[in-house]
């Protein structure tokens, strides 16, 4: 079978990034952590019929910001959860935590409820950055956080978010804000370019950001510098020591299967006939609890499951074996035969007899290949 892991959304921040349109916000009446948990396990015992008792092999709980939570609270969460679901003691349990003084004490207490990778969403080592971006720590506490969680658990598993391209960034600072992730020694890095999304406060304003060719050229000394730190880009944006992949992310990738509770969030759950399902849960907490958390249930069309594929395992950076065509889809290589005959004319994707390897070209021009796909 497919794999599947489990995805839990905790949607609350102390405040609203400016750059953020992930779904969280701010509200003064938080609910009962404990009462939002109880409707988390609802939640999840409602969609536990589309998985019909296959193990769930990771979990993430993310955000908003989850280690806002009491470490009881989150304690409380992975006991529920066990007690519906059969984990297995090499279960990658990942939690974003922010580096404040508010998660200080409480990075040290994860491992011993059963989390074992930490992502920090550090997003820049530099005072000024940070607070253009509207975070509430400075580089100091940065600092105080990562000590503070290396020196209570030698091996620990954790991830720094880093953003490059910011407004008013030299290449300089992007690229020392990389050299300063490496220095802590993360088994993970995740290196974004800063996307100006709609619905966010950036997008109204006017902000001096990186040209695209400064953006390529900081993004070619990074890939240099991390490789020569022992980082393998297994995807767009991700890099880690062998081994240190992030089990949820590249599940999603691989287009493996997941299920997703909490307000906003998604899932993916392939049923035994091959049809898969794609379920949303509400966004806003008041009709998440009022309409019994789920918006939409749907099935994915046959004519954009190829579409649907692609879009994931292209993030990769790996051959794609043509078994998973039909492992994950349902589909037969012949019923995509044209597209890649396609893909192939124009230098995109080169075939050999078990793969599909995406050229150079296929990377640098991704929108162009995923739209041969559309139907
Ligand atoms: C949903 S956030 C949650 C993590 C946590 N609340 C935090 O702020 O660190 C996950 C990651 O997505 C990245 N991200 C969020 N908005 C982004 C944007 N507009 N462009 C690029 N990366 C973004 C950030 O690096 C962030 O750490
Ligand atoms: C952008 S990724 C960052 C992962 C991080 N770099 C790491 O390596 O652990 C995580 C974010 O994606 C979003 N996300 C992931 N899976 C989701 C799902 N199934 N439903 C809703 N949001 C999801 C959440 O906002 C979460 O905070
Ligand atoms: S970036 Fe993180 S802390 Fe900021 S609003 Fe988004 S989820 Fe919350």
């Amino acid at each position: 079978m497919i794999p599947i892991s489990l995805y839990i959304h905790i949607p609350w921040c102390i405040k609203k990034c400016p750059y953020c349109d992930f779904n969280s916000y701010t509200t003064k009446t938080k609910i009962d952590e404990i009462e939002y948990i109880n409707f988390l396990i609802q939640d999840l015992e409602q969609d536990l019929h589309l998985i019909n008792h296959r193990k769930i092999q990771n979990i993430f709980i993310g955000g908003g910001t989850p280690s806002l939570f009491n470490i009881e609270s989150i304690h409380y969460l992975i006991q529920k959860i066990k007690k519906k679901v059969h984990l297995s003691k090499s279960t990658e349990i990942t939690i974003e935590a922010n580096p404040t003084n508010i998660e200080y004490k409480k990075i040290i207490e994860y491992n011993k409820i059963g989390i074992n990778r930490i992502s920090l969403g550090v997003q820049t080592f530099n005072n000024v950055h940070l607070k253009n971006l509207g975070r509430l720590y400075t580089e100091q506490d940065i600092k105080n956080v990562i000590h503070n969680m290396k020196s209570n658990q030698k091996n620990i598993n954790f991830n720094i978010d880093i953003m490059h391209s910011l407004h008013n960034q030299s290449y300089f600072e992007a690229i020392e804000d990389l050299n300063k992730a490496i220095s802590y020694n993360p088994n993970h890095i995740s290196w974004y370019q800063l996307t100006i999304e709609p619905n966010t406060l950036f997008f109204y304003q006017k902000l001096n950001l990186t040209k695209d060719l400064e953006t390529e050229k900081i993004i070619k000394q990074g890939n240099k510098i991390l490789e020569k730190y022992g980082y393998i880009q297994y995807e767009i944006s991700s890099y880690c020591k062998a081994g240190y992949q992030c089990k949820h992310n590249l599940n999603y990738w691989k287009f493996g299967d997941y299920i997703g509770i909490g307000c906003g969030a998604h899932g993916k759950i392939t049923q035994k006939n091959k049809k898969i399902i794609r379920t949303v849960k509400f966004k806003n907490i008041h009709d998440y609890i009022k309409y019994n958390f789920l918006k939409k249930k749907y099935q994915i069309s046959h004519k954009d499951i190829a579409l649907e594929f692609f879009m994931n395992i292209c993030r990769l950076k790996k051959k794609i074996n043509k078994k998973d065509l039909y492992k994950k889809t349902g589909l037969k290589q012949q019923e995509i035969n044209n597209q890649i005959k396609k893909c192939i004319q124009e230098g995109y994707i080169k075939n050999d007899y078990k793969y599909w390897e995406i050229t150079k070209k296929g990377y640098q021009f991704l929108n162009s290949l995923l739209e041969i796909f559309v139907v």
